[in-house]
């Protein structure tokens, strides 16, 4: 069961249900809230910081002045900054934690001058605000946004709706810490400059809870990755790990099918077979022994288990080719860079397509397949728009990646960052979902798997590597990610 993309104004209902399910009370579930927050906060902030606490008088300022509470118990020193009339009414949890204040935390009120705080928590407003920003609220988002401090916000940044692009004034966060699900504004690299890093923090919300929703966005988490994994037993063999063939490469780009045969292999391929071409073929056997090859314009596919092509194949003298493997194979398919851009220019291809094939384009392959796009709610509307129509999946690549399913489902990635965004990183990722593929799991799950791992691979190389890192780098990282997991 994967965690779904709820809408901000569903979100009250959604907690509702969990409270009824868990027997937790509100007031529980905001201490949960701004613990998790806390256990993120205290890790990655020396408590030498003097941290600013931006309340409303909703639960979002609940959750900053549960937060306050916490990180002066822990040692920060910690002031509270009420962004609210004396007169206003406070939600009930959040009036609750008010009431806890420790006395040791300064409460400044509304018309208090800025301070010399080094961080500033924006608790102002959530999930709850609506319509336009009142005058008041405006004046208080600009006033967070002058101050020198580091910004992060708590679930959305003040002023962000949780669907779309902002309208008025926003709070410009360095950090956003989300609760149990990101909202989907955070996922717009439209917004990139008002949400800053993001983190999603696991709150306890109950699966289950999700089922009633109805959305088609879902967000991959680390819980649904294991249970995917084939097992595999004493006596498997390298059968049972599936032989692939790769397609791709040409004069000046053999290192684009290396890397894609690599991580095919680090994947856990049992078998692999490069498709390259004649006079490329002393390179891709010196390049990658574990690899044989084959040189033939129709090679033979029988007892192949899945197909990759695309990195580095060029388009030139590719069609007839491509034409051949679609009308010969349908096992399981993964069409990347330059078949991608073939299909582009043949887009009677795309009617070709066996169900089920897998197309990992980028935004700009993605665009010139399917024309461009006003805005990314756009592209992802005609993501899932060509993968039913179809009946393939479409993973469309960069920051939380998108696998969009035949069936309608759009899933959001949670691993990655942009260390990753570095020459050959999608041609390793081409290599593990055929990998997958190949191995024997569902188009669905090769690509889940496939995308989750390789931003994982990612996230885990980036540690020694941060700018350094290269797609080589992450191949290596392949088997960490399952050791990460814990999958044998
Ligand atoms: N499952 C979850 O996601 C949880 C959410 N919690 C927190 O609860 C928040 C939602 O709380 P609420 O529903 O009380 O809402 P918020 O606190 O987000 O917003 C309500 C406040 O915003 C003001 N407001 C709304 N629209 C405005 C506008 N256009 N101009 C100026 N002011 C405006 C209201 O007057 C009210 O004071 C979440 O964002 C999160 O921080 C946590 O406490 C617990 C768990
Ligand atoms: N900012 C980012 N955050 C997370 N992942 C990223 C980011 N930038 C790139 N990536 C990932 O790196 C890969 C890049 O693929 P692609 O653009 O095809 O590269 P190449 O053509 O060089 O192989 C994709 O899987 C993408 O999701
Ligand atoms: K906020």
């Amino acid at each position: 069961m994967m965690i779904k993309i709820v809408k901000g104004d569903q979100i009250k209902a959604l907690d509702r249900l969990h409270l009824s399910l868990s027997g937790q009370s509100s007031i529980e579930l905001m201490e949960r809230a701004a613990q998790s927050f806390c256990d993120w906060f205290i890790p990655n902030h020396a408590q030498t910081e003097v941290v600013s606490i931006w309340c409303g008088a909703g639960n979002n300022g609940g959750d900053g002045f549960a937060i306050a509470r916490i990180l002066s118990r822990k040692g920060f020193t910690v002031e509270v900054k009420c962004c609210f009339e004396n007169s206003t009414k406070l939600s009930d949890d959040a009036q609750r934690n008010f009431e806890r204040l420790p006395e040791i935390i300064r409460v400044r009120p509304l018309d208090d001058h800025v301070n010399k705080s080094t961080v500033l928590i924006d608790a102002f407003l959530g999930v709850g605000f609506r319509g336009a920003l009142k005058e008041s609220a405006v004046e208080i988002i600009e006033k967070m946004n002058r101050h020198s401090a580091k910004k992060i916000s708590v679930d959305i940044p003040s002023g962000l709706p949780s669907e779309e692009l902002p309208s008025g004034a926003v709070f410009l966060a360095d950090v956003t810490v989300s609760f149990a699900q990101p909202k989907l504004s955070l996922l717009l690299p439209e917004n990139e400059a008002v949400v800053g890093e993001l983190v999603v923090l696991d709150i306890g919300v109950f699966l289950e809870v999700y089922e009633g929703f109805d959305t088609d966005f879902y967000y991959i988490t680390r819980k649904d990755i294991p249970e995917k994994h084939h097992r595999f037993g004493r006596f498997s063999h390298k059968g049972d790990f599936g032989k692939v063939m790769l397609m791709g490469g040409s004069l000046g780009k053999m290192g684009a099918i290396l890397l894609t045969g690599k991580s095919a292999l680090r994947t856990g391929s049992g078998l692999l077979q490069l498709n390259i071409d004649k006079d490329q073929n002393l390179i891709a056997q010196v390049g990658l022994t574990e690899a044989m090859t084959t040189v033939d314009e129709k090679p033979d596919l029988s007892g192949i288990d899945a197909l990759g092509i695309g990195p580095g194949w060029g388009t030139e003298n590719r069609l007839e080719k491509l034409e051949y493997v679609l009308e010969n194979f349908s096992r399981g398919i993964v069409l990347d860079a330059d078949a991608l851009n073939l299909i582009s220019k043949n887009e009677k291809l795309l009617l070709k397509l066996p169900a089920n094939t897998i197309l990992t384009p980028h935004l700009k392959e993605f665009d010139r397949l399917v024309g461009s796009s006003e805005n990314q709610l756009e592209r992802w509307q005609k993501a899932k728009e060509l993968a039913m129509e179809l009946r393939i999946i479409i993973v469309l690549k960069g920051a939380n990646t998108l696998i969009n399913l035949p069936d309608g489902r759009q899933l959001f990635n949670s691993t990655g960052n942009h260390y990753m965004a570095t020459a050959g990183s999608g041609d390793v990722l081409t290599g593990m979902i055929t990998s997958f593929l190949g191995q024997g799991y569902s188009p669905e799950n090769a690509a889940i798997c496939g995308v989750y791992h390789h931003g994982l691979a990612g996230e885990i190389a980036s540690k020694s590597k941060r700018r350094g890192l290269i797609a080589g780098d992450l191949i290596q990282t392949i088997p960490d990610t399952y050791i990460e997991l814990g999958i044998k």
